[in-house]
């Protein structure tokens, strides 16, 4: 924005604004947040039989995440909203554990957030249904109601990546909480832009301004030039005298200060207006001013409304009013072209600034129905929610479905099912968030709802696990209180308890009708789905004695629901367990649940790299015909396998009638053909073939031949690692292949992995297998002074490929590149001890922070934060994400194979 020759102060004689904030009293110029024990008892008493969804208005609720790097403070800001919302007593603190969010044993050891909590409550505080039947005002900010606020806390550590994406899926909004000190961290820019895939909007909250070193400005114009979005300040920090301690906030939108006493719990905040500022703090009221005129220009740049505003006001910045900005701002921030991104201060340790932020979210951030459209998918077909409840994702599916089948012989009776139909009969469509296990009330499954409403005994499908389970119970959750409830609608978040099988990110659909499948394509709909990432990293998991295993297994199972991107597999030949997962610190929290909280009687071993293997030609057709009893019952089947080599990118030529299912999974890709077999729909929905085994279906067939193919692919056959970029095509037969009810589930599962092992093992003896690593994206950022050291060790000592210095590398495929924006021309307060202000240059010094973007196998990553700490005098950061498996050389897989051998 230009902020040169229009940043002037304002002439004499100007306008007072009127106080709006009814929960402010400007008459005692003292503000307590009010009733807060009437609120705490109100939280106590919901009635169990009212749905507390009902009493909750749609446009006054708020579902939003709070997103920052770690350690910025997001659970000691949580714990203050909680307590100024009325919802906690007390409040509680990371430093001894004793938090209302992190509540799993393990994240209060560490004190760090692993799990995504969903919490509600209200703000400002009342019971959410005040005032519902009357209209809003709209000569007063959103704030003047109660709203009812689903509050996700998203993970921070790079580790848990995946889970931030997890649980930013179903966020309409978010707050994202910047370290004063640390200023924009290479981590807070990952999940900005992890943010920016899903179009979130956000505000952003520096936090810290009460520590030594606090630079708000510096932070401001990093949050431009790293961020690529134009701050608009709306608080700026006050210090004593200037450049005391940290004691309150300027607050540019209703020209006020707001000023916290010193060690109480923030519920007294006094506010001082301009007038009074210029008597008590004269260069703070002047910097204000200045913050008003960059505000009301930053607005009036891509908001026409303010600019006629501003016209009407005489062109006096402060003459127009707090609303006319909060609704200016509020256009801004739900406009996904614009960039504009309202900021905020405050010191969350001392309780100051986090009231003025629970009025941002209520006034700024959008209600559920004001939110991006969110994205599904049904089979290769993308778009939003409202094109597919308008039945034209549908209409587009079933296009593209005939166009690939076009060439294919017609099936018999082949039906083409009606759009309008299959969303007609859809009744709801959720989001499972996080499935969390809970001692008290056992296994709860977080859901966001869509559309429709999810009742309470409804059947529910699951796209991703194929199966339906009915919902017996649901529950509204307050931290660790809940109320039962009928039903879920569309917009909130509630828990669906009683559920076996849904996991973290599951698509869950309840539909009309009593079929035990919904009308296709619904079946392959898909909610915002997510790629999962690779794992890689091990660990071998014994139980302490053959009468544990089965309960162990069991607390995998609870583990693999709650976080997908763990993986267990289970070596065919050693019988050994082992668990897979992002990170090292993702498998000791793991470990942590295992044995800890679900206190399954297990060792786990050391942590290694996942390598994998792949093969290096094409082996030969291989014929394997299971026969043999399995648990006292007759079983034979048998099955054709070939594996090639696969790039992991070149779609599958399906074209071929015969192909039944053709997969990628975990970066190899499953073929299955059945020749012969003859494949009618029947109805709308089914599938069948005159030739399969007695009561078998085609699904429960695919699966059976792909978990064969599955437990096969994860050995290799040279050197025991998963197979990756692999290619295997089964061929089932049914005239050589399957033997009536002896071809049962278990025998075509056996045939199909004794085929595939026998495939792979034929590799060897032909062109051979070669070892593969995970290579790493890394974004490191530094301070000028270690660029050199730490790009040296980089390239030379590890291995790496430098890929560039600063340039702003996407980490994310679907994150678009912004063109970047100069900080000389954003606004930015000085910041204390700093000589000028606005429009300086961002000086080239030994502090200035510069971002090194390397390809890095992760062998040579192990261990590398204690390394760069030591190289940067304790200040470089770090993020890291796979990029992709590559092919070892000789030389390297030898010497790792040595050190694996060596137990190095
Ligand atoms: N001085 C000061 N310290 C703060 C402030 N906010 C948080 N802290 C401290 O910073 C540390 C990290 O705070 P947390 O609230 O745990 O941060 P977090 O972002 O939730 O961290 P993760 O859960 O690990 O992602 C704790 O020691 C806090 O006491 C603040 O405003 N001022």
């Amino acid at each position: 924005m230009l902020v040169g020759p229009l940043l002037r102060l304002p002439q004499a004689g100007v306008r007072r604004m009127a106080h709006y904030k009814p929960h402010f009293n400007p008459a005692k110029r003292e503000l307590r947040i009010q009733s807060l024990q009437l609120n705490i008892d109100r939280a106590k008493c919901f009635s169990t039989t009212l749905s507390q969804f009902q009493s909750d208005a749609l446009d006054r609720t708020r579902n939003i995440g709070i997103i920052a790097h770690i350690d910025a403070g997001k659970t000691t800001t949580t714990e203050r909203m909680l307590f100024y919302s009325g919802f906690t007593r007390r409040i509680g603190d990371v430093d001894e554990g004793s938090t209302v969010t992190d509540f799993l044993p393990a994240e209060r050891a560490r004190g760090i957030t692993i799990q995504s909590a969903a919490i509600t409550f209200h703000w400002p505080p009342g019971d959410g249904a005040e005032g519902q039947a009357a209209p809003r005002d709209p000569a007063l900010p959103r704030s003047a109601n109660s709203h009812t606020i689903n509050l996700i806390d998203t993970p921070g550590h790079a580790d848990f990546t995946f889970e931030v994406m997890r649980s930013l899926r179903i966020l309409d909004g978010a707050v994202c909480i910047l370290d004063g000190v640390a200023g924009v961290e290479a981590q807070t820019e990952q999940v900005w832009k992890q943010a920016s895939t899903y179009k979130i909007p956000r505000v952003i909250y520096v936090n810290k301004l009460d520590r030594d070193g606090a630079a708000f400005g510096r932070t401001v114009r990093e949050v431009s030039s790293r961020l690529s979005v134009y701050p608009a300040v709306c608080h700026i920090p006050w210090f004593q005298a200037g450049n005391g301690s940290f004691i309150g906030v300027a607050d540019a939108v209703n020209l006020q200060g707001l000023r916290w006493k010193e060690g109480e719990d923030g519920r007294s905040v006094k506010m001082l207006t301009l007038e009074q500022l210029d008597a008590e703090e004269p260069s703070l009221a002047e910097e204000l001013r200045r913050a008003r005129i960059a505000l009301v220009e930053l607005l009036s740049e891509q908001d026409e409304t303010i600019v006629e505003k501003f016209f009407e006001c005489d062109e006096d910045h402060q003459a127009v009013s707090p609303m006319d900005i909060l609704d200016s701002l509020r256009r801004c921030v739900l406009d996904p072209t614009s960039r504009i991104v309202p900021l905020f201060a405050g010191a969350s340790f001392r309780n100051m600034g986090v009231q003025p932020l629970l009025d941002a979210v209520v006034n700024l951030l959008p209600s559920p129905p004001e939110a991006p459209d969110p994205e599904v998918s049904i089979g290769d077909v993308k778009g939003g929610l409202r094109r597919l409840l308008s039945g034209d994702l549908i209409l587009e599916q079933t296009e593209q479905v005939s166009a690939s089948s076009k060439g294919k012989k017609k099936k018999k009776n082949a039906v083409r099912p009606n759009p309008k139909d299959a969303i007609g009969k859809l009744q709801s469509c959720a989001l499972a968030f996080k499935v969390v296990n809970d001692a008290k009330r056992g296994v709860l499954v977080y859901v966001r709802v869509y559309s429709g409403s999810l009742d309470r005994n409804s059947l529910l499908f699951n796209t991703n696990l194929n199966l339906s389970e009915r919902a017996p119970r649901l529950l509204k959750m307050y931290a660790n209180d809940a109320v039962e409830v009928d039903s879920i609608p569309a917009g909130h978040i509630g828990v669906v308890v009683g559920l076996k099988h849904a996991r973290t990110g599951d698509t869950l659909l309840s539909y009309a009708g009593n079929k035990p499948t919904p009308p296709e394509p619904l079946t392959a709909l898909q909610l915002r789905p997510i790629d999962v990432p690779p794992p890689v990293f091990f660990t071998s998991v014994e139980p302490h004695s053959l009468s544990e295993e089965k309960r162990m297994q069991e607390s995998l199972d609870l583990l693999l629901r709650e976080d997908p991107s763990l993986h267990v597999t289970v070596d065919e030949e050693s019988g050994q367990t082992l668990l897979s997962g992002m990170g090292e610190l993702h498998l000791e929290i793991a470990r942590d649940r295992l044995i800890n909280d679900l206190k399954a009687k297990a060792s786990m071993g050391r942590i290694e790299i996942g390598y994998r293997e792949s093969g290096m030609g094409v082996s030969g057709p291989v014929t394997k015909i299971f026969d043999k009893d399995v648990a006292g019952r007759r079983g034979k089947a048998g099955c054709t396998a070939t594996v090639e080599p696969f790039d992991g990118e070149t779609p599958a030529d399906i074209a071929d009638e015969d192909v039944l299912m053709s997969k990628t999974i975990e970066g190899n890709r499953i073929i299955i053909r059945a020749p012969g077999l003859q494949v009618e729909r029947v109805r709308d929905e089914e599938e069948t073939s005159p030739f399969l085994p007695p009561g078998m279906d085609l699904n429960t067939l695919r699966t059976a031949v792909q978990n064969g193919a599955l437990a096969a692919l994860a050995r290799g056959p040279q050197f025991t690692f998963p197979m990756h970029n692999t290619q295997v095509t089964l061929t089932i037969n049914p005239a050589e292949h399957l033997f009536g009810g002896d071809s049962t589930t278990s025998a075509i599962s056996a045939a199909a992995r004794q085929a595939t092992s026998a495939a792979l093992r034929d590799l060897v003896s032909g062109a051979g297998t070669v070892m593969m690593e995970p290579v790493m994206n890394v974004i490191i950022s530094v301070d000028e002074a270690s660029l050199g050291s730490v790009v040296h060790d980089i390239s030379s000592s590890r291995g790496g490929h430098i890929l560039s210095l600063d340039e702003d590398v996407s980490l994310s495929t679907d994150a678009e590149t912004l063109p970047s924006i100069d900080p000389k021309r954003v606004y930015a307060p000085t910041d204390p001890f700093e000589t000028s202000s606005v429009g300086k240059e961002v000086p080239v010094t030994a502090s200035r922070q510069r971002t090194i973007t390397a390809k890095v196998p992760l062998k040579e990553m192990v261990g590398y934060l204690k390394h760069l700490r030591s190289l940067t005098a304790g200040r470089g950061t770090f993020v890291m994400s796979v990029d992709r498996f590559e092919n070892m050389s000789a030389q390297r897989q030898k010497a790792v194979l040595a050190e694996l051998r060596g137990g190095f």
